[in-house]
């Protein structure tokens, strides 16, 4: 039997009458990169929210890393190895990119009390923290405040602080989203050198991001999957071709 890192069974969430996933089902075997396509509306986010656990299906089972998690909270799912990212940056503006990146190390070692800490470990924080900015080349910006960085710097800081969390499963959600094209194919690059020890899921609009970083293509329309495959076994389905220029038909 497949154990997959990450697997969502027969979701259904409802919305008073209306249904944003209606028995959705999406398995992601260990290692995978999986884009999550479909127009407008598709209910992409509503589902990355049910793996997440900001949501709870109405309907269905979700299981990370062979363990079903359907009723726990989003922090406890973090903790077994789940992180994710948001559309728009859940960054601490006003607090400077050193400090985010502790405060993300913290709450991940359970220092969060580190005021009653002996100093040491708060200068191993600190020393940590560098380590993330170093790594994804933020360290010069290290004592700005998140607001000042570009838009593309803050985009790289939320995947270097969800990476610094060191899950097993990622959860992108439009990581170029409001790019540049050239901040776009940095971060395009970037998650593409993401280890395969971890396992990635996003949701992308842009296709040709879509289509380079993923294994695999889940398509959403309607709340529903209506197709699965390889980016060029997608990009010829005939179901993806209409569910796409319906929407440019109906823009
Ligand atoms: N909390 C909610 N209450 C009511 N309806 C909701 C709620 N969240 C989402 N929806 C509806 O569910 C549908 C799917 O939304 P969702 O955000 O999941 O789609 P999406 O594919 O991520 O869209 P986009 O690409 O525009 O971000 C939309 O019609 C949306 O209005």
């Amino acid at each position: 039997m497949t154990e997959y890192a990450i697997a969502g069974e027969n979701l259904t969430m409802q919305f008073g009458a209306f249904r944003a996933n209606d028995d959705v089902t999406l398995k992601v075997p260990a290692g995978e990169r999986r884009a999550l396509i479909g127009p407008n509306g598709a209910g992409k986010s509503t589902l990355f929210n049910l793996l997440a656990g900001q949501l709870r299906p109405t309907e269905g089972t979700v299981s990370l890393l062979g363990r079903n998690v359907t009723r726990l909270p989003a922090h406890r799912r973090a903790r077994l190895g789940l992180a994710r990212t948001f559309q728009l940056t859940d960054l601490l503006d006003e607090l400077s990119v050193r400090q985010n990146v502790e405060l993300t190390l913290a709450a991940q070692t359970g220092a969060h009390r580190v005021f009653w800490r002996p100093l040491g470990s708060v200068g191993r924080l600190a020393a940590q923290a560098m380590e993330v900015l170093e790594e994804w080349d933020l360290a010069a910006f290290a004592d700005r405040a998140v607001r000042e960085l570009a838009y593309g710097q803050q985009r790289v800081l939320e995947i270097a602080l969800a990476m610094s969390r060191e899950p097993q499963v990622l959860l992108l959600d439009e990581p170029t989203a409001g790019l540049s094209p050239a901040d776009a194919h940095r971060l395009t690059s970037l998650v593409a050198a993401l280890p395969r020890t971890i396992t990635v899921v996003m949701i992308e609009h842009d296709m040709e991001v879509a289509f380079t970083l993923s294994d695999q293509v889940s398509v959403l329309q309607q709340g529903r999957v209506i197709a699965e495959g390889t980016p060029d076994e997608v990009s010829t389905d005939n179901r993806v071709l209409e569910a796409y220029l319906g929407e440019a038909a109906d823009a």
